[in-house]
């Protein structure tokens, strides 16, 4: 069964000038750890705030725990934990009078839901009576959490939870989700880090409000059709300019320290390597590499670009 679903969700702003959500379909099915994977304007806080019935679609349609986000939006709001992507609690308010507002707001109590919350809340619970506008970003991000499971929600619908949030908490916020997933929980999950794509059971790659694909991480990388190398001399400007002016090369792109580059057809490791080295680079270097879900992105938004033009 799915937990949630949209069918061709369409949403524009400025009377129809900014085209934010294009056609969006996609399912997460109940229990599943599901990635929204996109850059900053995709259109991914525009999916979220219509499946939390924040923001009404243009057209098309979309359900939340079996509810219709426009018929049935009350029985979304109790069914559903929503962490938007801005910081969403009261800045004056205690962790501890956060709580038990928004426990307050969906008629419960702090005590009746402890189970759920437990091993995140007493992660912060030594701070207590800190105002949360006093509070380190991965410590709001736990809070957040926790407001956001305080009524017991069946789906989770977190909007880029980890911008911000340094490298350890980010890693330690995974962990947290594996948990609340391993309790049956569904969690739908945005981010604009690639490298967080690995942690979600299936993905959905968008982009200037299209999904380009959908699928477990590693079959959007397997799908990844010609081989890659990642290639460096001693002067990468130059070497980019170079191989992009070079013929035999397909795409070329800055990666961290290396070029990653794929070749028109025939052409290989080799090849690169003598025409940098004809082009004056010295100590070239050009290996074969698995491509990681960022090239699959990269050369995803390229085809799509082609096929547009
Ligand atoms: N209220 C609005 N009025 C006009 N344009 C908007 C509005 N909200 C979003 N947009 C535009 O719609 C597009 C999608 O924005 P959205 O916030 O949904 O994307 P996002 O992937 O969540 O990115 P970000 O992380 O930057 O918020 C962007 O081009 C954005 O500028």
């Amino acid at each position: 069964m799915n937990s949630v679903t949209l069918q061709n969700i369409k949403k524009t702003y400025d009377k129809g000038n900014v085209l934010a959500v294009d056609d969006v379909s996609f399912e997460v099915k109940e229990g599943e750890l599901f990635g929204l994977i996109g850059p900053d304007g995709a259109g991914k806080t525009s999916i979220f705030r219509i499946l939390t019935t924040l923001l009404l679609a243009d057209s098309g349609s979309a359900s939340v725990a079996g509810f219709d986000v426009v018929k049935d939006y009350r029985a979304i709001r109790n069914s559903v934990g929503y962490m938007p992507g801005k910081f969403s609690l009261y800045q004056d308010l205690t962790i501890r009078e956060n709580l038990q507002f928004f426990a307050t707001v969906f008629g419960t109590t702090v005590e009746a839901n402890y189970d759920l919350i437990k091993d995140i809340y007493e992660q912060i619970k030594p701070f207590n009576n800190r105002r949360a506008g006093k509070l380190s970003g991965g410590m709001k991000q736990k809070l957040a959490l926790c407001c956001a499971l305080i009524h017991k929600p069946n789906v989770l619908l977190l909007d880029e939870p980890t911008t911000g949030v340094d490298v350890v908490s980010r890693r330690e916020f995974w962990e947290m989700l594996k948990k609340l997933k391993m309790q049956g929980i569904t969690i739908l999950v945005s981010t604009p880090y690639m490298d967080e794509a690995s942690l979600c059971e299936r993905i959905a790659l968008i982009q200037n409000g299209k999904i380009m694909s959908v699928d477990t991480p590693d079959k959007i990388i397997g799908s990844y059709p010609v081989d890659l190398y990642a290639v460096k001399s001693e002067n990468i400007y130059k070497l980019l300019v170079d191989l992009r002016a070079y013929g035999e090369v397909a795409s070329c792109y800055a990666f961290g320290e290396f070029l990653h580059v794929t070749m028109k057809e025939g052409s290989g490791a080799e090849q690169i390597e003598k025409y940098a080295s004809g082009k004056g680079h010295q100590h070239v270097v050009a290996n074969k590499i698995e491509p990681g879900i960022e090239d699959s992105f990269i050369r995803l938004m390229s085809v799509r670009d082609a096929t547009k033009s």
